[in-house]
């Protein structure tokens, strides 16, 4: 069985007096870690990789191929033909790979747009490229490059009319355009965003949830109930003119409603949708998560892959592969074999277009591993930021050179963390500009493809298929070592991204290291490994925030994927990550950290009335995160799915408030750092009740009675 579910979970003999846990936030403020300490592992020992002379490439035909996707030596780089096998004679070591500079001209290559007439017919010169789009932008028409990208074509209009009557009115050049004209004419051919889709009924959702009894804490029980509410607030059903006429949209069609993330985000985002998925398993909407998972399928018939989110604007790219967890999670839940039986050859085909597409070979001690990158193909601006990524590459002094940036930047979005200093590869200037995703080897993505393999051999197994299972649990025990091999640094305690042109781990602070716990790929019967993970967090600094875990220490970056920044699904898999392992330490340090994030949740829940979908974890009192491109989203799909998971999982333990005597479970660490809570807004009347008064034994009562009904 893949991970531990929450009957399965080590339950910790208590220590009240010096738990590891208690003792996390009374470290002294996380010094500079000394890199020098750290051995060079892997690139120390192992032979130099081969990279070619020339700009980045892409695997071959044969998939595998011999380390790609490297920066060019120098700015000197000859072009490499686009697939051509790199040769060993063509090849520089890392000691003369200079990280690609801001400045440095690099040759032109093909484009490859985010979308065009294959993948988006009748509407790719809208939505995908072309001067309407690159007009609205330069004009700055709407606050939100997403905006326009959004809008549908009004009912009886075709591209081809529109642009005709575009390029009819307006003046050759872009600049030359008056920008109200622009506006008249987007107004007099689109639709308002969201025009497309309409809020649904959510069949299978009911009041009170009978799991929601378990939870002891009666503000944290009012809190649920309130994430539980939200739910229907986030359900969408797309309006059956978007399969009817597909070229007026962007939206790309899926048969079931579905729950979007919140805000700006109407439509479904990948790796989003895992963590809804927890929360409408917590609020036992079975049905709807169903529904969501055979989207998903549907998905991934239509186009072999799941895209970053349900527009054809991001039919070039993914985000992290969970879909097989969220199947697992489901199934799981629900035992239903008809329904794993008909997702199984999606899940299969999911698999491939990972193995098949993102994957690098690289030679570790004379080894070769093949492992996977994020890493998008297209090499122009993302256009729900078309402003955003235009502008910047307005710095760069050749198309080649931007080129290599819009790959980089939509690599980085096909990671989910955009944008984070994870992916910043020169160590002399951490700015977005110096973005280089595709150098880096991520160990997130490879942890999650780890787990894939883990729960494929185990969906196979319950059906008997033991050719399957076993060829699957092959894959996966192989993929282990490889992963340990390439990304495990036993001197600096844990799994670090590891950069192909340098050879060398990033060891700075990132919620993934701990992403190896969360997905099971790693020695579980170690101790070791799991106690030393800790420990090196602990030295970082990283648990030291009353707000939860950061996303990085990086301060000052303005990305939303840094410090101070705390993000939900990240908070989670560092949680559960600590909570599945045999490690009674990491077990106890998983329930403290949980207390943390549900209660600064709740604290900025009852302060501004909305769940967001980041938060500042730095500030003494939690508060909405901020930074990025775009505003600070509220809804907010995995948030609410957090939250609800982790007071199901820790419900005979949470509590709202500072510890009691009367609640030994209570880390005590963060109690005297919480700000007190104030009642949620349409909580229940009965938010005042202690988790151990005869009201909560009562209200488990009146759960139990009004299911039973
Ligand atoms: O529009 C800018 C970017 O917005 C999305 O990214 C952020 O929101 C997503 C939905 O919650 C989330 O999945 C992602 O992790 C966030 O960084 C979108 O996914 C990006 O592709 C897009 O460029």
């Amino acid at each position: 069985n893949p991970t531990r579910s929450r009957r399965e979970e080590i339950i910790l003999p208590l220590e009240p007096a010096k738990s590891p846990a208690s003792s996390l936030l009374e470290l002294p403020e996380p010094g500079p870690i000394d890199e020098s300490e750290l051995v060079a592992g892997i690139s120390a020992t192992s032979k130099p990789i081969e990279l070619p002379e020339t700009t980045p490439d892409k695997a071959v035909e044969g998939h595998h191929v011999l380390v790609t996707e490297a920066a060019p030596a120098a700015s000197t780089a000859k072009p490499t033909t686009k697939g051509e096998p790199k040769e060993e004679t063509d090849a520089v070591t890392t000691t003369t790979a200079k990280p690609l500079g801001i400045f440095d001209n690099i040759p032109e290559e093909p484009t490859v747009e985010v979308c065009d007439e294959t993948s988006a017919p009748g509407r790719s010169k809208i939505y995908c490229s072309g001067r309407l789009l690159a007009s609205v932008n330069l004009h700055h028409l709407f606050p939100d490059s997403k905006t326009f990208v959004d809008r549908p074509i009004k009912v009886n209009r075709t591209e081809d009319e529109i642009m005709a009557d575009f390029e009819t009115r307006f003046p050759p050049k872009n600049e030359d355009i008056d920008p109200e004209q622009l506006r008249a004419f987007v107004e007099q051919h689109f639709d308002q965003e969201g025009h497309e889709l309409e809020k649904c009924d959510v069949p299978d959702w009911i009041p009170t949830p009978a799991a929601f009894g378990g939870i002891t804490d009666s503000k944290m029980q009012a809190f649920a109930l309130n994430l539980h509410n939200i739910w229907k607030e986030l359900c969408r059903n797309i309006k059956p003119m978007v399969r009817d006429e597909p070229e007026r949209f962007s939206l790309l069609h899926v048969p079931n409603n579905f729950i979007a993330p919140g805000g700006r985000f109407r439509e479904f985002y990948y790796w989003d949708t895992y963590w809804i998925v927890k929360g409408l398993l917590a609020s036992g909407m079975y049905e709807t998560t169903r529904g969501m998972l055979e989207n998903f399928g549907s998905i991934v018939e239509r186009f072999g892959f799941i895209p970053n989110g349900g527009r054809v604007y991001y039919l070039q790219r993914s985000q992290p592969p969970l879909l097989t967890a969220m199947v697992y999670e489901y199934y799981e839940a629900t035992r239903n074999k008809t329904f794993l039986f008909d997702m199984l050859p999606k899940l299969e085909k999911e698999f491939e277009f990972w193995s098949l597409n993102r994957n690098v070979t690289i030679d570790v001690d004379g080894v070769n591993h093949t492992i996977y990158q994020y890493r998008s193909e297209a090499n122009v601006p993302r256009p729900e930021s078309f402003r955003e990524d235009s502008t910047m590459a307005a710095t760069f002094p050749s198309k080649g050179r931007q080129q290599v940036f819009y790959r980089d930047i939509g690599s980085a979005a096909e990671s989910g963390w955009d944008f984070s200093t994870r992916w910043f590869s020169n160590p002399d200037s951490k700015i977005l500009l110096n973005i280089r995703t595709t150098e880096i080897a991520p160990v997130d993505l490879n942890a999650f493809l780890c787990y894939n393999l883990n729960i494929m051999s185990f969906f196979h197994s319950e059906f008997g298929n033991v050719n399957k299972e076993r060829m699957w649990q092959d894959k996966y025990t192989s993929f282990k070592t490889t992963f340990r091999d390439v990304f495990y640094k036993p001197e600096a305690k844990g799994w670090y991204d590891y950069n192909l042109r340098t050879r060398q781990h990033n060891t700075d602070f990132f919620p993934s290291i701990a992403i190896p716990l969360f997905a099971g790929c790693f020695d579980q019967l170690s101790m070791r490994q799991s106690g030393d993970l800790l420990d090196r967090m602990i030295e970082m600094g990283a648990l030291n925030l009353t707000g939860g875990i950061p996303t990085s220490l990086a301060n000052h970056t303005q990305e939303q994927w840094d410090f101070p920044n705390g993000w939900s699904p990240l908070n989670h898999m560092v949680i559960e990550g600590m909570r599945k392992s045999n490690n009674p330490r990491l077990q106890q340090a998983a329930f403290s950290l949980a207390q943390r994030w549900v209660r600064a949740n709740l604290h900025v829940f009852n302060l501004d009335h909305a769940m967001w979908e980041k938060y500042n974890v730095a500030t003494n009192e939690a508060r909405g995160g901020g930074g990025g491109e775009y505003e600070v989203q509220a809804g907010f799909g995995w948030s609410n799915g957090v939250v609800l998971d982790l007071l199901l999982t820790y419900g005979d333990r949470l509590t709202s408030e500072d510890s009691s005597p009367s609640n030994p479970a209570s880390d005590g660490a963060t109690a005297s750092s919480m700000p007190s809570m104030p009642v949620a807004p349409g909580a229940s009347t009965t938010a005042s009740a202690s988790s151990t008064s005869p009201l909560h034994l009562l209200l488990v009562l009146a759960f139990t009675i009004v299911n039973l009904w």
